[in-house]
């Protein structure tokens, strides 16, 4: 049988790098989402329209995230919208593309460093071409973990995040870091450059990429409690090895956070 979503993967990357050629404009107009913090440009909405009007068979839909078996692009025209708006150089165009709900590729371009990840279930990795790995570090203490405070900043959420970070950084670690992208930060675990990153509150489009880009290079996504990742719960860890996210699991302090696709807040079991 003929390799069906191969032409679709490979358009895919080209429509990340054409929409990935976004300037920095001190005069872009910032608006807001869920919060005064939660920026969105019009850049973004017109990165969306060009990849929108080039992905063959898309309709778009206003009413938020629904996950069916159809063929759906998931798509994060600008990730790193804050990096975006401050000039902070680290902004993502992620496109997913999942089948019968489950994710079939991923594209990541980095375009102000110009790097193109990715990945399609069962083919590997990939950054420029070259293959990707993640880190083989299994010692916390000898680890990069990423997080991220996220856009809400409700004190007894942030108090959470940051409890968590310090409880991190004391095992220790080598360092926390965030790159201001969920996509990104993925592709930081999928290259080795990081250990780990979790983040509660992003959403389907953050990390949907990202997700197929760090299993193809060796790592695991998982929910935030060590049970099976979730793509709608808005709670994600992505790790090079089980004994790195057992480790950050004992530490997460997590919290609620309303589903991408509405449905009420389901217990994930730990598989560990
Ligand atoms: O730039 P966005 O597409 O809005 O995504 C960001 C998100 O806004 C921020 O809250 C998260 O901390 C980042 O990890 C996302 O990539
Ligand atoms: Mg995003």
């Amino acid at each position: 049988m003929a390799d069906e979503w191969q032409e679709a993967y490979e358009f895919a990357v080209e429509v990340a790098r054409k929409a990935g050629m976004v300037k920095i404009d001190k005069e872009m107009k910032v608006l807001t989402k869920s919060s005064t913090v939660d920026l969105v440009t019009k850049t973004d909405e017109r990165v969306e329209k060009i990849i929108i009007e080039q992905l063959p068979c898309t309709e778009s839909t206003e009413k938020g995230c629904e996950l069916t078996d159809a063929p759906t692009w998931i798509i994060d025209p600008v990730d790193g919208t804050t990096n975006f708006v401050h000039g902070f150089p680290f902004v993502a165009v992620s496109i997913a593309f999942a089948v019968k709900k489950e994710l079939e590729f991923g594209v990541v371009y980095s375009c102000l460093e110009d790097k193109m990840y990715r990945a399609r279930n069962g083919k590997g990795a990939f950054c420029n071409d070259e293959p990707i790995s993640v880190s083989d570090v299994k010692d916390i203490t000898k680890s990069i973990i990423i997080s991220e405070h996220g856009t809400d900043r409700t004190p007894a959420k942030v108090e959470k995040i940051f409890s968590t970070m310090q409880k991190i950084l004391c095992i220790p670690v080598h360092g926390l870091r965030g790159s201001g992208t969920a996509a990104t930060n993925m592709c930081l675990v999928a290259t080795g450059a990081v250990e780990a990153f979790f983040e509660i509150g992003i959403h389907c489009w953050d990390v949907a990429a990202g997700a197929v880009i760090v299993r193809e290079a060796g790592g695991i996504v998982l929910d935030v409690s060590g049970g099976p990742f979730d793509l709608m719960s808005r709670r994600m860890l992505s790790a090079n090895h089980e004994d790195i996210a057992k480790r950050i699991i004992k530490e997460i302090e997590v919290f609620e956070v309303p589903r991408d696709d509405g449905v009420k807040h389901l217990q994930q079991p730990s598989s560990f």
